[in-house]
């Protein structure tokens, strides 16, 4: 039998409105650089090309003190250089939220309060007519008064390393990552000696949930890392034009990472 919705869909129409996504990097930030910038435009435009789901806005979450890591210096100045990084940006934002709690959160607990207080926020301001106070917590997101009622979904945006410790032993939980990649999605950029690919091809649980997986190779590669960068302060070379040139004033004005002005 034959059923008929009476919905006609043309070919470049999809039942639903597409996703409305927020990208989510966690990290270090150990000192922000132009490519932890980088990596928003890149995934917006990929995903947008992809064209079943609208970028909304972006947030740099930097990881807890607790986290550990080494040669990480406090949270204080990592929240700082991301917040000077990010002072013109159009749609990524700071959320020091992680930092603030009394110890290293796990990543999952990191997306799903981002994605709760977002949702909660657009609810707020629906019923408040468009108008509330809330306006200015939402307001660094370009396109706040277009569709809000459509539920926003948090992605966790990284480079093909942090897909890869995923193997590592004990760092991160099965039921974790079944959360993370299977009801999430993440969105991963390709980075030098990694294969993203074919990381996802060796894990079951990866395979499984490949649909959520958006693996974007990066054509106009850099191997920007914070601790090459880290690495060139301690020896006094030059590291302008690697990172923001505010966040770089801060690093000399704080001596950060054991540098001297050059
Ligand atoms: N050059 C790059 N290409 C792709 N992804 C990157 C690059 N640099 C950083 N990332 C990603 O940005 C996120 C935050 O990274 P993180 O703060 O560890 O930067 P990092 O440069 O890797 O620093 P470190 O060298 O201290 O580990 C991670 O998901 C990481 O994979
Ligand atoms: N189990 C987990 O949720 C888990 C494990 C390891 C790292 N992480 C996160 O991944 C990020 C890794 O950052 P780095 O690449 O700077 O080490 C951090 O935000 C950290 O909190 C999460
Ligand atoms: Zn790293």
């Amino acid at each position: 039998m034959k059923i008929s919705t009476g919905i006609v869909l043309s070919s470049n129409m999809s039942p639903h409105p597409p996703t409305r996504v927020v990208l989510l990097s966690c990290g270090s930030f150990n000192p922000i650089t132009h490519m932890h910038l980088r990596m928003f435009e890149i995934a917006k435009d990929y995903l947008h090309k992809m064209g079943n789901c609208t970028v909304i806005g972006g947030i740099i979450s930097p990881v807890h003190d607790g986290y550990g890591k080494n040669e990480l210096i406090s949270s204080t100045h990592r929240v700082e250089m991301v917040k000077l990084a990010l002072q013109n940006h159009d749609w990524v934002k700071l959320s020091d939220w992680e930092c603030r709690q009394e110890s290293w959160s796990k990543t999952k607990q990191v997306i799903q309060y981002h994605q709760n207080h977002l949702n909660a926020l657009f609810n707020q301001y629906c019923e408040n007519d468009q108008c509330d106070v809330n306006e200015n917590e939402l307001k660094w997101i370009p396109d706040v008064k277009s569709d809000t009622r459509t539920p926003i979904k948090v992605k966790l945006l990284c480079g093909a390393d942090l897909l890869e410790s995923f193997g590592t032993p004990g760092l991160w939980a099965d039921e974790d990552l079944e959360e993370i990649v299977g009801r999430q999605g993440l969105v991963v950029v390709t980075r030098m000696n990694s294969n993203p690919s074919e990381f996802v091809y060796n894990s079951d649980l990866l395979t499984k949930y490949m649909g959520n997986i958006a693996i974007i190779t990066e054509w106009i590669t850099n191997e920007i890392s914070s601790t090459k960068i880290r690495r060139a302060l301690r020896r006094s070379e030059s590291v302008r034009y690697l990172l923001p040139d505010k966040v770089l004033e801060y690093i000399y004005k704080n001596c950060l990472y054991g540098s001297q002005r050059t």
